[in-house]
């Protein structure tokens, strides 16, 4: 199925009926500025509905329109799904009089009020359990379609999941994200096993798992169910649960909260490139049970489950939908029963923040002697370089050391106060990703436990689930005729490479220069989500371009 036919609504009109013009909407205010863009508030003339503008940046203008932008928009014009943003359409700004200058596009999606981890920071924001379970039922339920449709997401974290005042939750940023070469999650069997390798420099470092910590690039979708994991633990905390420094001290707190890898909890643990490091730690049997004391067993069991060492057990979102967890009193809210809160964004939080008493401690769980990358032995392990070269034993409650950009050749830098210790440190590169492939019918997954019937189901559709949302929010048939199926994208690449690369018919110096992107490790490791943000693009050295055969070393 082509991509083309997959992109008109189940009437045959054009989902994407070209750009419209950015003079189509009022702007309001900013929201935030990301890696890859600036966010603006709207108002759209034609409709009035409110909407996110999020500008693409041009970092390289004579290289033309960022191939990462374009593969987050091809990713998500092909998937549809009340959990996963939508996007809108696009639209462009045409200079006037400025000859040559190029047009600056905008991505539209809608507006949403908050993030989890802006909510998170707003301290008249306290979850209930009820609200905690309906936030995490709808972040399982997008994460379950993404991964029945074979995409890993690989930035899963509070930052990029959105909040409305709905009560719905959507997963955002897909600039990591790519499809995957194995058969979807199946139920009652984790993760699966990988095939193939990818590359292993992904996911934010606070919610990145012990798999990838260690190197391995046999991964799943398990890496994504991780991210769960400390999402989940971050909504009882308040803040996030895993705070590392640097790699080797994420491995620190990950195994102090959940035990040391043994080859009974973690098969096969001592063979991946990045154990050496670890192997000193000595013996640990985890406090998760004591640092979540104040959580009912039914959760205990569930974060267990979610934070699994052994990433072929760790359950899946098929499963975890299904977890007693959301079945038992008290019961997940609805999602129109969540109170309205004050919109919490990325540039809300400065009012936050100076409403709040100091910063907060380190987790109790974590290691209390956070160390540099100085033990972490393993081979390609990831000097935090810019983390530590500059005050790398911070602690998470100040902060990272802020790094001007404009002192690093980057844009400048948004408003003081932006840096964030709940956003946690810079994702890395975006790298690869991309387009669709064919969907699947989800796994047996029960209705969402606030409507009502309890019993699970075997047939697993989608749509019978999509109707709890309200319209706006609801996706058109998984936004495809013919069920919504996502378009396979073209390439993939060879078989053990990470080097997944969409037909866009450019040329294939993009493609060399993309496969390029994302592969220095010390890259991703050290900057933060707000403040000091590191422009990775601008910073990412430049190589010449590769033959198509090329083979990265360091992908293996
Ligand atoms: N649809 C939306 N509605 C409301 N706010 C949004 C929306 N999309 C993004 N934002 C806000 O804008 C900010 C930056 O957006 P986003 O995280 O998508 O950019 P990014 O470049 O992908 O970020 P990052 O630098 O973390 O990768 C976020 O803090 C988020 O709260």
């Amino acid at each position: 199925m082509s991509i083309i036919s997959l992109e008109r609504t189940d009437q045959g009109e054009p989902r994407f009926p070209g750009c419209s013009n950015i003079r189509d909407f009022e702007f309001i205010g900013k929201l935030g500025e990301g890696t890859f863009g600036e966010v603006y508030k709207a108002r759209s003339k034609k409709d009035n509905t409110i909407v996110a503008l999020k500008k693409i940046l041009m970092h390289h203008e004579k290289e033309g329109f960022p191939i990462t932008a374009i593969r987050e928009i091809k990713l998500l014009k092909a998937l549809s799904h009340p959990n996963i943003l939508q996007l809108k359409e696009m639209s462009v700004e045409r200079s006037k009089g400025e000859g040559r200058k190029k047009p600056s596009m905008y991505m539209v999606t809608p507006y949403m009020e908050h993030d989890l981890s802006g909510l998170l920071e707003n301290p008249a924001v306290h979850f209930t359990e009820p609200q905690i379970k309906c936030y995490l039922y709808q972040l399982l339920e997008g994460l379950r379609y993404l991964h029945a449709n074979q995409i890993l997401h690989r930035d899963m974290k509070a930052a990029n999941l959105l909040i409305s005042n709905g009560g719905i939750l959507q997963i955002a940023d897909f600039g990591l994200a790519r499809p995957f070469d194995e058969p979807p999650p199946q139920a009652g069997k984790g993760g699966g096993e990988a095939r193939r390798e990818y590359t292993a420099l992904v996911v934010t470092r606070w919610y990145r798992p012990p798999e990838l910590l260690l190197q391995l690039r046999k991964y799943t979708s398990a890496i994504d169910l991780w991210g769960v994991g400390c999402v989940f633990g971050e909504m009882f905390k308040g803040k996030p649960i895993l705070c590392g420094n640097s790699d080797l001290n994420q491995a620190q707190q990950i195994f102090s909260l959940v035990g040391t890898p043994t080859e009974e909890n973690m098969p096969g643990w001592s063979s991946l490139p990045g154990c050496e490091g670890v192997k000193s730690f000595g013996h640990k049997p985890g406090n998760l049970a004591q640092v979540f004391k104040d959580q009912s067993p039914l959760a205990i069991s569930l974060l267990k489950e979610l934070l699994r060492l052994d990433w072929r057990k760790r359950i899946n979102a098929i499963d975890a939908l299904k977890h007693p967890y959301f079945t038992s009193p008290p019961l997940p809210a609805k999602p129109g029963e969540i109170p309205h809160y004050q919109d919490s964004h990325e540039l809300d939080r400065k009012k936050f923040r100076d409403q709040r008493a100091p910063l907060p401690p380190a987790p109790a769980m974590g290691s209390t002697d956070p160390t540099t990358n100085g033990g972490w032995t393993g081979p390609g392990s990831r000097p935090d370089s810019r983390n530590s070269n500059t005050n790398s034993n911070h602690s998470h409650a100040h902060g990272p050391p802020r790094i001007p950009n404009a002192a690093r050749g980057g844009r400048p830098n948004g408003p003081p106060g932006m840096h964030n210790h709940r956003r946690g440190p810079f994702p890395p590169q975006r790298d690869v990703g991309l387009p669709p492939r064919p969907p699947l019918p989800a796994g047996g997954v029960p209705p969402p436990p606030w409507e009502g019937s309890q019993s699970g189901r075997s047939d697993g559709r989608d749509d019978q689930r999509r109707d709890r949302f309200p319209p706006s929010h609801q996706g058109s048939s998984h936004g495809r005729p013919g069920g919504g199926r996502i378009p396979q994208g073209a390439g993939g690449g060879s078989h053990n490479l990470d080097s997944y690369v969409p037909s866009y018919g450019g040329n294939p110096h993009d493609r060399d220069r993309d496969r390029d992107r994302g592969r220095d490790a010390g890259d991703y490791n050290s900057d933060w989500r707000s403040g000091g943000r590191r422009d990775y693009r601008r910073d990412q050295p430049r190589r010449r371009s590769r033959s198509p055969g090329y083979r990265d070393p360091a992908r293996g």
